[in-house]
């Protein structure tokens, strides 16, 4: 009990210091729009990629996307309906959009997980859910836990949707529209390292059209 009370502060300082840090980058990064800096620290970049850039990602995402497991990380039965797959990591193309993904919080590219793809057909979403993983299941055990808790959310929207999909933050009041290229981030975390639950955002059910999105998440260490 001791040693997991702990480990536990231990992530809780990390997190809190990681925070600060990318907070303060980008509040000094002038492409950085601010969406709410009051409870949920949300924040946006038109035109983070291209549009060659969008559609080279959807190609691949048609590639790897599989309807989405609830497995690792156990968001709650049917929580997630898209179809998804990670990228492949060792792709250079890959490889030189986490690193400009980087850049922008100032963090080793071992802090972030593998680009997500995910494509949701008519009808599919992601309920509401926090990216913060729940410590009291089976999953954190494992390499889950060795990285730490998931920092930040890092979103970019590929293509237009003709209706439906956005990303809603219910606690914020925020309804943020898919915008093809534009990138959007949030802080997961408190200034003290505790998740914040403001952070609460759902994928709403496409209504017609399909979305493309990518997701990179960084946790609080190094995880590999
Ligand atoms: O598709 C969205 O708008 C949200 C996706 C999301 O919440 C996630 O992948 O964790
Ligand atoms: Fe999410």
């Amino acid at each position: 009990m001791a040693k997991v009370a702990k480990i536990d502060e231990t992530n809780r300082k990390q997190l809190s210091a990681m925070n600060s840090a990318t907070l303060a980058r980008i509040r000094a990064d002038d492409s950085v729009q601010v969406l709410s800096d009051d409870g949920l620290q949300l924040f946006g970049i038109p035109d983070f990629f291209s549009a060659e850039e969008c559609e080279r990602l959807m190609e691949m995402i048609d590639m790897v996307a599989r309807p989405s497991p609830v497995f690792q990380v156990d968001y709650g039965r049917q929580a997630r309906t898209s179809f998804s797959g990670d990228l492949n990591h060792n792709d250079p193309f890959v490889r030189s959009l986490h690193r400009r993904m980087d850049d922008l919080l100032g963090v080793d590219e071992q802090f972030g997980e593998t680009l997500q793809g995910q494509r949701y057909e008519v009808g599919q979403e992601f309920k509401p859910h926090h990216d913060w993983f729940d410590t009291s299941q089976d999953y954190w055990k494992g390499d889950v836990a060795s990285g730490g808790q998931r920092a930040w959310t890092l979103m970019v929207y590929l293509n237009e949707v003709e209706e439906g999909g956005n990303t809603d933050f219910p606690k914020a009041n925020i309804s943020v529209p898919p915008q093809p290229g534009t990138l959007i981030m949030w802080s997961n975390v408190l200034a003290d390292g505790k998740p914040n639950m403001d952070t609460l955002h759902a994928g709403t059910p496409v209504v017609k059209g399909v979305k493309y999105v990518v997701t990179r998440w960084y946790r609080g260490r190094r995880w590999y």
